[in-house]
Protein backbone atom coordinates (compact mmCIF):
# COMPACT_ATOMS: atom_id res chain seq x y z
CA UNK A 1 0.00 0.00 0.00
CA UNK A 2 1.47 3.61 -0.97
CA UNK A 3 0.92 5.61 1.75
CA UNK A 4 3.06 8.95 3.10
CA UNK A 5 5.92 9.53 4.37
CA UNK A 6 8.71 11.62 4.60
CA UNK A 7 12.14 9.52 4.59
CA UNK A 8 15.38 10.08 2.45
CA UNK A 9 15.66 7.30 -0.61
CA UNK A 10 18.11 4.57 -0.60
CA UNK A 11 19.52 5.71 -3.80
CA UNK A 12 23.31 4.04 -3.05
CA UNK A 13 21.24 0.66 -2.19
CA UNK A 14 19.65 0.55 -4.74
CA UNK A 15 22.68 0.92 -7.23
CA UNK A 16 24.50 -1.81 -5.04
CA UNK A 17 21.80 -4.22 -5.05
CA UNK A 18 21.71 -3.99 -8.90
CA UNK A 19 25.38 -3.52 -9.32
CA UNK A 20 24.56 -0.19 -11.94
CA UNK A 21 25.42 3.06 -12.15
CA UNK A 22 22.66 4.72 -10.68
CA UNK A 23 24.21 8.11 -10.39
CA UNK A 24 22.20 9.75 -13.11
CA UNK A 25 20.84 13.01 -12.65
CA UNK A 26 17.44 11.65 -14.06
CA UNK A 27 17.36 8.73 -11.77
CA UNK A 28 18.18 11.18 -8.53
CA UNK A 29 15.52 13.62 -9.54
CA UNK A 30 13.10 10.49 -9.67
CA UNK A 31 14.28 8.96 -6.63
CA UNK A 32 12.98 12.44 -5.17
CA UNK A 33 10.15 12.41 -6.57
CA UNK A 34 9.15 9.06 -5.25
CA UNK A 35 10.31 10.66 -1.87
CA UNK A 36 8.38 13.98 -2.09
CA UNK A 37 5.20 12.21 -3.30
CA UNK A 38 5.23 9.18 -0.63
CA UNK A 39 5.63 6.34 -3.16
CA UNK A 40 6.99 3.36 -0.66
CA UNK A 41 5.52 0.77 0.71
CA UNK A 42 5.43 -0.07 4.34
CA UNK A 43 7.78 -3.21 5.29
CA UNK A 44 7.30 -3.31 9.12
CA UNK A 45 9.42 -0.53 10.08
CA UNK A 46 10.67 0.54 6.63
CA UNK A 47 9.73 1.89 3.82
CA UNK A 48 10.61 0.04 0.55
CA UNK A 49 10.49 2.24 -2.49
CA UNK A 50 10.89 1.56 -6.06
CA UNK A 51 14.08 0.08 -7.01
CA UNK A 52 16.15 1.03 -9.83
CA UNK A 53 17.13 -2.16 -11.98
CA UNK A 54 17.85 -1.31 -15.78
CA UNK A 55 18.88 2.12 -17.28
CA UNK A 56 19.00 2.45 -20.70
CA UNK A 57 20.50 5.58 -22.24
CA UNK A 58 20.58 7.14 -26.00
CA UNK A 59 20.61 10.28 -27.32
CA UNK A 60 17.08 10.81 -27.75
CA UNK A 61 15.85 8.87 -24.43
CA UNK A 62 16.35 7.35 -21.35
CA UNK A 63 14.44 4.99 -19.87
CA UNK A 64 14.54 3.91 -15.96
CA UNK A 65 13.49 0.61 -15.14
CA UNK A 66 12.19 0.41 -11.56
CA UNK A 67 10.82 -2.84 -9.56
CA UNK A 68 8.13 -2.11 -7.04
CA UNK A 69 6.58 -5.01 -4.51
CA UNK A 70 3.39 -3.36 -5.23
CA UNK A 71 1.56 -2.02 -8.67
CA UNK A 72 1.28 1.17 -8.64
CA UNK A 73 -2.52 3.00 -8.96
CA UNK A 74 -2.98 5.23 -12.39
CA UNK A 75 -3.77 7.99 -10.47
CA UNK A 76 -0.52 7.71 -8.73
CA UNK A 77 1.09 7.07 -12.27
CA UNK A 78 -0.60 9.93 -13.92
CA UNK A 79 1.18 12.44 -10.71
CA UNK A 80 4.56 10.79 -11.38
CA UNK A 81 4.60 11.74 -15.19
CA UNK A 82 3.15 15.17 -14.18
CA UNK A 83 5.45 16.18 -11.79
CA UNK A 84 8.44 14.27 -13.61
CA UNK A 85 7.24 16.25 -16.92
CA UNK A 86 7.52 19.68 -15.19
CA UNK A 87 10.64 19.43 -13.01
CA UNK A 88 12.55 17.69 -16.29
CA UNK A 89 11.11 20.06 -18.52
CA UNK A 90 10.98 17.14 -21.02
CA UNK A 91 8.70 14.71 -22.20
CA UNK A 92 7.93 12.12 -19.64
CA UNK A 93 6.01 8.51 -20.08
CA UNK A 94 5.34 6.19 -16.80
CA UNK A 95 3.92 2.84 -17.29
CA UNK A 96 3.52 -0.04 -15.38
CA UNK A 97 3.49 -3.45 -16.38
CA UNK A 98 5.68 -5.90 -14.41
CA UNK A 99 7.66 -3.02 -14.15
CA UNK A 100 7.70 0.11 -13.19
CA UNK A 101 9.06 2.33 -16.48
CA UNK A 102 9.92 5.78 -16.42
CA UNK A 103 10.92 7.03 -20.16
CA UNK A 104 12.03 10.89 -20.24
CA UNK A 105 12.20 12.03 -24.02
CA UNK A 106 15.18 14.33 -24.85
CA UNK A 107 13.61 16.37 -27.40
CA UNK A 108 13.39 19.95 -26.03
CA UNK A 109 9.39 21.98 -26.18
CA UNK A 110 10.40 24.72 -29.22
CA UNK A 111 9.97 28.02 -27.16
CA UNK A 112 10.01 29.82 -30.94
CA UNK A 113 9.17 28.21 -34.20
CA UNK A 114 8.37 30.31 -37.68
CA UNK A 115 5.78 29.83 -39.75
CA UNK A 116 8.46 29.30 -42.73
CA UNK A 117 8.99 25.56 -40.98
CA UNK A 118 5.04 25.21 -41.08
CA UNK A 119 4.96 21.43 -43.40
CA UNK A 120 2.38 21.44 -46.37
CA UNK A 121 -0.89 19.87 -45.68
CA UNK A 122 -3.93 19.34 -47.97
CA UNK A 123 -7.42 19.66 -47.31
CA UNK A 124 -8.69 22.61 -44.90
CA UNK A 125 -6.03 22.53 -42.25
CA UNK A 126 -4.45 25.49 -40.18
CA UNK A 127 -1.19 24.86 -38.52
CA UNK A 128 -1.64 25.51 -34.30
CA UNK A 129 1.87 24.84 -33.37
CA UNK A 130 4.84 22.14 -32.71
CA UNK A 131 5.76 20.58 -29.86
CA UNK A 132 8.23 17.38 -28.48
CA UNK A 133 6.40 15.17 -30.82
CA UNK A 134 5.77 17.28 -34.02
CA UNK A 135 3.82 19.16 -35.71
CA UNK A 136 -0.18 19.77 -34.86
CA UNK A 137 -2.92 20.70 -37.24
CA UNK A 138 -6.50 21.61 -37.13
CA UNK A 139 -9.26 20.74 -39.75
CA UNK A 140 -11.90 23.17 -40.03
CA UNK A 141 -14.12 20.20 -42.00
CA UNK A 142 -13.96 17.89 -39.15
CA UNK A 143 -14.40 20.60 -36.63
CA UNK A 144 -15.71 23.89 -37.66
CA UNK A 145 -15.46 26.53 -34.58
CA UNK A 146 -12.47 27.41 -32.33
CA UNK A 147 -12.19 29.50 -29.85
CA UNK A 148 -9.28 31.37 -28.88
CA UNK A 149 -8.50 32.75 -25.11
CA UNK A 150 -4.97 34.48 -23.55
CA UNK A 151 -4.34 37.49 -21.73
CA UNK A 152 -3.71 40.53 -23.08
CA UNK A 153 -0.22 40.05 -25.98
CA UNK A 154 0.30 36.36 -25.43
CA UNK A 155 -0.53 35.94 -29.33
CA UNK A 156 -4.22 35.20 -30.24
CA UNK A 157 -4.00 38.48 -33.09
CA UNK A 158 -1.36 36.36 -34.72
CA UNK A 159 -2.73 33.40 -34.25
CA UNK A 160 -5.63 33.90 -36.03
CA UNK A 161 -3.29 35.63 -38.69
CA UNK A 162 -1.28 32.39 -39.23
CA UNK A 163 -4.74 30.37 -39.51
CA UNK A 164 -5.59 32.79 -42.73
CA UNK A 165 -2.31 33.24 -44.27
CA UNK A 166 -2.03 29.29 -44.71
CA UNK A 167 -6.08 29.12 -45.67
CA UNK A 168 -5.38 31.96 -48.11
CA UNK A 169 -1.84 30.45 -49.45
CA UNK A 170 -3.64 27.07 -49.88
CA UNK A 171 -7.14 27.67 -50.68
CA UNK A 172 -6.62 31.50 -52.70
CA UNK A 173 -10.33 30.69 -54.50
CA UNK A 174 -12.36 28.90 -52.10
CA UNK A 175 -11.48 30.96 -48.36
CA UNK A 176 -13.24 33.86 -47.47
CA UNK A 177 -13.31 35.57 -44.54
CA UNK A 178 -15.84 37.98 -42.49
CA UNK A 179 -13.31 39.63 -40.12
CA UNK A 180 -15.03 41.39 -36.28
CA UNK A 181 -11.92 43.35 -35.41
CA UNK A 182 -13.04 45.42 -31.91
CA UNK A 183 -10.12 46.15 -31.42
CA UNK A 184 -10.55 49.52 -33.11
CA UNK A 185 -10.04 48.11 -36.68
CA UNK A 186 -5.99 48.60 -36.64
CA UNK A 187 -5.45 45.36 -36.48
CA UNK A 188 -7.13 43.98 -39.71
CA UNK A 189 -7.04 47.40 -41.28
CA UNK A 190 -5.24 46.27 -45.01
CA UNK A 191 -6.67 42.79 -45.21
CA UNK A 192 -9.94 44.52 -46.23
CA UNK A 193 -7.79 44.80 -49.73
CA UNK A 194 -7.37 41.43 -49.99
CA UNK A 195 -9.87 39.88 -52.53
CA UNK A 196 -10.75 36.85 -49.79
CA UNK A 197 -11.97 39.09 -47.39
CA UNK A 198 -15.65 39.91 -48.16
CA UNK A 199 -16.41 42.27 -45.05
CA UNK A 200 -14.22 43.76 -41.92
CA UNK A 201 -16.29 45.41 -39.25
CA UNK A 202 -14.88 47.22 -36.50
CA UNK A 203 -17.56 48.11 -33.67
CA UNK A 204 -20.67 46.33 -32.61
CA UNK A 205 -22.86 48.13 -35.22
CA UNK A 206 -21.03 47.04 -38.48
CA UNK A 207 -20.62 43.50 -36.42
CA UNK A 208 -24.56 42.91 -36.38
CA UNK A 209 -25.04 44.16 -40.06
CA UNK A 210 -21.49 41.49 -41.14
CA UNK A 211 -23.27 39.15 -38.91
CA UNK A 212 -26.88 39.29 -40.19
CA UNK A 213 -25.25 39.03 -43.71
CA UNK A 214 -23.91 36.06 -42.78
CA UNK A 215 -27.20 34.93 -41.42
CA UNK A 216 -29.27 35.80 -44.82
CA UNK A 217 -26.61 33.75 -46.80
CA UNK A 218 -26.99 30.27 -44.17
CA UNK A 219 -30.47 31.00 -44.82
CA UNK A 220 -30.19 30.90 -48.75
CA UNK A 221 -27.52 28.06 -48.39
CA UNK A 222 -30.45 25.96 -46.34
CA UNK A 223 -32.88 26.34 -48.47
CA UNK A 224 -30.76 25.18 -51.35
CA UNK A 225 -29.49 22.43 -48.86
CA UNK A 226 -32.64 21.48 -48.40
CA UNK A 227 -33.74 21.42 -52.32
CA UNK A 228 -30.52 19.19 -53.14
CA UNK A 229 -31.08 16.66 -50.37
CA UNK A 230 -27.21 17.53 -48.85
CA UNK A 231 -26.89 17.72 -45.10
CA UNK A 232 -23.29 18.63 -44.98
CA UNK A 233 -20.90 20.99 -46.85
CA UNK A 234 -17.97 18.42 -46.87
CA UNK A 235 -20.52 15.98 -49.02
CA UNK A 236 -21.33 18.84 -51.65
CA UNK A 237 -19.58 19.60 -54.59
CA UNK A 238 -19.11 23.39 -52.67
CA UNK A 239 -15.62 24.62 -52.80
CA UNK A 240 -15.85 27.85 -50.46
CA UNK A 241 -15.81 28.56 -46.94
CA UNK A 242 -16.79 31.26 -45.12
CA UNK A 243 -14.44 31.96 -42.00
CA UNK A 244 -16.12 34.32 -39.41
CA UNK A 245 -13.25 35.37 -37.41
CA UNK A 246 -13.68 38.03 -34.01
CA UNK A 247 -10.78 39.64 -32.60
CA UNK A 248 -12.02 40.40 -28.98
CA UNK A 249 -15.64 38.89 -28.75
CA UNK A 250 -15.82 40.64 -25.14
CA UNK A 251 -16.30 43.58 -26.74
CA UNK A 252 -19.89 42.25 -28.09
CA UNK A 253 -20.62 41.06 -24.80
CA UNK A 254 -24.01 43.15 -23.44
CA UNK A 255 -22.96 44.84 -20.01
CA UNK A 256 -25.40 46.01 -17.35
CA UNK A 257 -24.03 49.87 -17.50
CA UNK A 258 -24.75 49.88 -21.19
CA UNK A 259 -27.43 52.03 -23.07
CA UNK A 260 -30.61 50.15 -24.16
CA UNK A 261 -29.87 50.50 -27.80
CA UNK A 262 -26.40 48.89 -27.52
CA UNK A 263 -27.09 46.00 -25.11
CA UNK A 264 -30.12 45.49 -27.91
CA UNK A 265 -27.43 45.66 -30.39
CA UNK A 266 -25.19 43.42 -28.96
CA UNK A 267 -27.60 41.12 -27.89
CA UNK A 268 -28.64 40.41 -31.32
CA UNK A 269 -25.12 39.76 -32.49
CA UNK A 270 -24.72 37.44 -29.85
CA UNK A 271 -27.96 35.87 -30.89
CA UNK A 272 -26.54 35.24 -34.51
CA UNK A 273 -23.09 33.86 -33.18
CA UNK A 274 -24.69 31.13 -31.20
CA UNK A 275 -27.04 30.47 -34.79
CA UNK A 276 -24.06 30.17 -36.92
CA UNK A 277 -22.24 28.07 -33.75
CA UNK A 278 -25.19 25.87 -33.99
CA UNK A 279 -26.02 25.50 -37.75
CA UNK A 280 -23.02 27.15 -39.78
CA UNK A 281 -20.78 24.32 -39.55
CA UNK A 282 -22.53 21.97 -41.88
CA UNK A 283 -23.17 24.83 -43.93
CA UNK A 284 -19.61 25.58 -44.50
CA UNK A 285 -19.06 28.70 -42.00
CA UNK A 286 -16.44 28.31 -39.58
CA UNK A 287 -16.14 30.68 -36.43
CA UNK A 288 -12.91 31.56 -34.62
CA UNK A 289 -13.72 33.43 -31.84
CA UNK A 290 -11.01 35.11 -29.66
CA UNK A 291 -11.36 36.76 -26.56
CA UNK A 292 -9.34 38.15 -23.25
CA UNK A 293 -12.00 37.17 -20.60
CA UNK A 294 -12.98 34.20 -21.15
CA UNK A 295 -16.09 33.83 -18.91
CA UNK A 296 -19.52 32.40 -19.28
CA UNK A 297 -21.01 35.75 -20.16
CA UNK A 298 -18.47 36.01 -23.57
CA UNK A 299 -18.35 32.20 -24.06
CA UNK A 300 -21.64 31.32 -23.91
CA UNK A 301 -22.61 27.95 -23.73
CA UNK A 302 -23.79 27.60 -27.58
CA UNK A 303 -20.06 28.56 -28.92
CA UNK A 304 -18.57 26.79 -26.27
CA UNK A 305 -20.12 23.15 -26.80
CA UNK A 306 -20.10 23.77 -30.42
CA UNK A 307 -15.98 24.95 -30.56
CA UNK A 308 -14.67 21.74 -30.79
CA UNK A 309 -11.34 22.99 -30.57
CA UNK A 310 -10.54 25.46 -27.97
CA UNK A 311 -6.93 27.26 -27.49
CA UNK A 312 -5.38 29.07 -25.00
CA UNK A 313 -2.43 31.42 -24.61
CA UNK A 314 -1.71 32.04 -20.58
CA UNK A 315 -4.15 33.33 -18.73
CA UNK A 316 -4.76 34.76 -15.21
CA UNK A 317 -6.46 31.97 -12.91
CA UNK A 318 -6.97 28.28 -12.85
CA UNK A 319 -10.43 29.08 -13.15
CA UNK A 320 -10.30 31.14 -16.30
CA UNK A 321 -8.34 28.02 -18.20
CA UNK A 322 -11.10 25.88 -16.98
CA UNK A 323 -13.80 28.45 -18.58
CA UNK A 324 -11.64 29.07 -21.40
CA UNK A 325 -10.53 25.13 -22.06
CA UNK A 326 -13.14 22.79 -19.63
CA UNK A 327 -9.24 22.13 -18.31
CA UNK A 328 -7.04 23.60 -15.85
CA UNK A 329 -3.20 24.42 -16.84
CA UNK A 330 -3.25 28.02 -19.42
CA UNK A 331 -2.62 29.34 -15.68
CA UNK A 332 0.85 28.04 -15.59
CA UNK A 333 1.99 28.56 -19.31
CA UNK A 334 5.27 30.17 -19.25
CA UNK A 335 4.32 33.83 -18.49
CA UNK A 336 7.97 34.88 -20.73
CA UNK A 337 7.40 32.76 -24.30
CA UNK A 338 5.29 34.55 -26.50
CA UNK A 339 2.84 32.03 -28.55
CA UNK A 340 2.73 29.27 -26.18
CA UNK A 341 -0.53 27.57 -26.15
CA UNK A 342 -2.80 24.56 -25.00
CA UNK A 343 -4.67 23.42 -27.96
CA UNK A 344 -7.43 20.76 -26.32
CA UNK A 345 -10.05 18.57 -28.40
CA UNK A 346 -10.38 15.30 -26.72
CA UNK A 347 -7.33 15.72 -24.80
CA UNK A 348 -5.13 18.58 -24.06
CA UNK A 349 -1.47 19.21 -25.60
CA UNK A 350 0.95 22.51 -25.31
CA UNK A 351 2.05 23.94 -29.00
CA UNK A 352 4.43 26.62 -29.69
CA UNK A 353 2.74 28.21 -32.35
CA UNK A 354 3.98 29.76 -35.34
CA UNK A 355 5.39 33.43 -35.74
CA UNK A 356 4.40 35.23 -39.04
CA UNK A 357 5.22 39.17 -38.55
CA UNK A 358 3.88 42.08 -40.89
CA UNK A 359 6.24 41.48 -43.78
CA UNK A 360 6.36 38.23 -44.13
CA UNK A 361 2.23 37.99 -44.13
CA UNK A 362 2.49 40.44 -47.12
CA UNK A 363 5.10 38.77 -48.71
CA UNK A 364 3.25 35.72 -49.05
CA UNK A 365 -0.56 37.23 -49.76
CA UNK A 366 -0.25 41.06 -50.95
CA UNK A 367 -1.00 39.33 -54.48
CA UNK A 368 -4.12 39.04 -53.33
CA UNK A 369 -4.65 43.00 -52.60
CA UNK A 370 -7.22 44.16 -55.09
CA UNK A 371 -8.75 47.24 -55.36
CA UNK A 372 -12.39 47.59 -53.63
CA UNK A 373 -15.17 49.64 -53.70
CA UNK A 374 -16.65 50.95 -50.43
CA UNK A 375 -19.37 48.98 -50.09
CA UNK A 376 -22.34 51.16 -48.17
CA UNK A 377 -24.12 48.42 -45.93
CA UNK A 378 -27.73 48.36 -47.40
CA UNK A 379 -30.75 45.86 -45.94
CA UNK A 380 -30.82 44.13 -49.27
CA UNK A 381 -27.90 42.30 -48.58
CA UNK A 382 -26.84 42.68 -52.04
CA UNK A 383 -23.46 43.75 -51.52
CA UNK A 384 -22.83 40.36 -50.00
CA UNK A 385 -20.46 37.31 -50.76
CA UNK A 386 -22.00 34.37 -52.44
CA UNK A 387 -20.60 31.21 -51.12
CA UNK A 388 -20.33 28.47 -53.71
N1 LIG B 1 3.66 32.62 -31.92
C1 LIG B 1 4.43 33.59 -31.50
N2 LIG B 1 5.77 33.41 -31.42
C2 LIG B 1 6.57 34.41 -30.98
N3 LIG B 1 6.14 35.63 -30.61
C3 LIG B 1 4.82 35.86 -30.67
C4 LIG B 1 3.89 34.85 -31.11
N4 LIG B 1 2.65 35.37 -31.05
C5 LIG B 1 2.77 36.64 -30.59
N5 LIG B 1 4.07 36.94 -30.36
C6 LIG B 1 4.58 38.23 -29.86
O1 LIG B 1 3.63 38.75 -28.95
C7 LIG B 1 3.10 40.00 -29.42
C8 LIG B 1 1.62 40.08 -29.11
O2 LIG B 1 0.92 39.15 -29.88
P1 LIG B 1 -0.62 39.37 -30.27
O3 LIG B 1 -0.82 40.72 -30.84
O4 LIG B 1 -1.03 38.22 -31.10
O5 LIG B 1 -1.28 39.32 -28.82
P2 LIG B 1 -2.81 39.26 -28.42
O6 LIG B 1 -2.94 38.06 -27.52
O7 LIG B 1 -3.69 39.31 -29.61
O8 LIG B 1 -2.92 40.56 -27.55
P3 LIG B 1 -4.18 41.53 -27.35
O9 LIG B 1 -5.26 40.69 -26.72
O10 LIG B 1 -3.67 42.62 -26.47
O11 LIG B 1 -4.54 42.02 -28.72
C9 LIG B 1 3.43 40.01 -30.91
O12 LIG B 1 3.58 41.33 -31.37
C10 LIG B 1 4.72 39.25 -30.98
O13 LIG B 1 5.82 40.07 -30.69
Amino acid sequence: MWELMAIPVLTSAAALWFGRNTSSEEHRIVQQTFEHYHIHVKDGKNNRYPQLVREYKSTKRIKLIYRTPLALEEKTLRTLQQVLSVTLDQEVNVSFKKWLIIEILKNKMPSYVSYGEVPYRKGWMVPLGKNRQGWHFHHFDHTPHTTISGTTRFGKTVMMKVMMTYLIEHHPWDAQFVIIDLKGGLEFNRYQNLQQVKRIASDPIEALYALKQVQKNMKERMDRFKRQGWSNIVDTPLSQRLFVLIDEAAQLTPEKFMEKEEKKTLAQCQSILSEIARLGGALGVRLVYGTQYPTSNVLNGSIKQNADLKVSFRLGSDYASKVAIDAYGAETLPSDIKGRALIKTHEVKEVQVPYLNHEEIWKRIGGYEVAKQTVVPNETGEDYVRLG
